[in-house]
């Protein structure tokens, strides 16, 4: 009998994610390991697992560890590391909860984007205050075959660039990353943006994930498209002391997103536990040999 490591798989949005629960830092979790239990047909399948580690035992995280006791150490389906996932981190504070490692109210959380602290009520969505968007200056331009767009750069941790667009059909099928210039504007890759107006303070997008693909839904970028979109419309919370909520319709559902007068930015929407199991760790450990 072979060993098995214990996984759950969940979702915020449809933006879905193998849990691997691991308070120690023992699994050892290579690239090409994540890449496995992500793909969709050889593996579990998800947009990217969290590996929920506790901050002390994490060389990444044991700075934060007297602050937030665990760590979300995120990783893109294709094994690559990202700073913050904000769908993410809600589905990792519901597996807490559920493995009676938190309990309602509010949790910090260590990521690689800072701590961040979420909000856990019983049950129905979950809040998580995602820090403040930098916004810096500098034209980029998206483009999906003939067409191009100008986005704005918009930083929640990691990259994003928003892109204003007619229609959300004009994105295509996204099967490859939208090329972006200059070509020196990310050099680590971004998270691209296509939106669309659906009313006051009402948008809709679809997203091109850095490292993942077209997703059902991405959490930073939905705070990226609501910050890019207020400045749009003319509105800075910082300078004029009005919060702006904007109601972000993704693929997978919906998120409601407020920049507060001190340029917090608060994230609202569901996180989903749907199943538990076991990965046989020898066909773990061949997948990322
Ligand atoms: N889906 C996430 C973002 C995950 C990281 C992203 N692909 C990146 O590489 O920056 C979210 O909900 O924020």
């Amino acid at each position: 009998m072979s060993t098995r490591i214990a996984f759950l798989k969940g979702h915020g949005t449809e933006n879905d994610f193998v849990i691997v629960p691991d308070p120690d830092n023992a699994i050892d979790l290579p690239p090409a390991a994540v890449a496995a239990l992500c793909d969709r047909r050889a593996g579990i399948g998800g947009d990217g697992l969290l590996h929920v580690v506790r901050s002390a035992a994490h060389p990444e995280a044991k700075d934060m560890a007297a602050e937030a006791e665990w760590f979300m150490d995120y990783r893109n389906g294709d094994g690559s590391i990202a700073e913050m996932c904000g769908n993410g981190v809600r589905v990792f504070a519901r597996y807490l909860q559920r493995a009676g490692y938190a309990g309602e109210g509010d949790l910090a959380v260590a990521t690689r984007g800072g701590v961040k602290t979420v909000h856990i009520a019983k049950e129905g969505d979950i809040t998580v205050g995602m820090g403040k968007a930098l916004l810096p200056e500098g034209d980029v331009t998206v483009s999906v075959g003939e067409r191009s767009w100008p986005a704005r750069n918009v930083n929640m941790g990691n990259p994003h660039a928003v892109a204003f667009v007619d229609d959300l059909a004009h994105a295509g099928d996204l099967y490859s990353p939208p090329p972006f210039s200059p070509v020196t504007a990310y050099p680590d890759g971004v998270n691209v943006e296509f939106v669309i107006d659906r009313g006051p303070g009402h948008v809709a997008l679809r997203v091109h994930e850095r490292g993942s693909g077209e997703t059902r839904s991405c959490g930073t970028g939905a705070c990226a498209v609501a910050v890019a979109t207020a400045r749009r419309d003319g509105a800075d919370p910082t300078v004029t002391g009005i919060p702006a909520t904007y109601t972000v319709d993704v693929p997978g559902g919906t998120l409601v997103i407020t920049e507060r007068p001190d340029g917090e930015i608060e994230m609202t929407g569901p996180a989903v536990i749907v199943a538990e199991g076991r990965i046989d760790a020898e066909w773990l450990e061949r997948s990322a040999s």
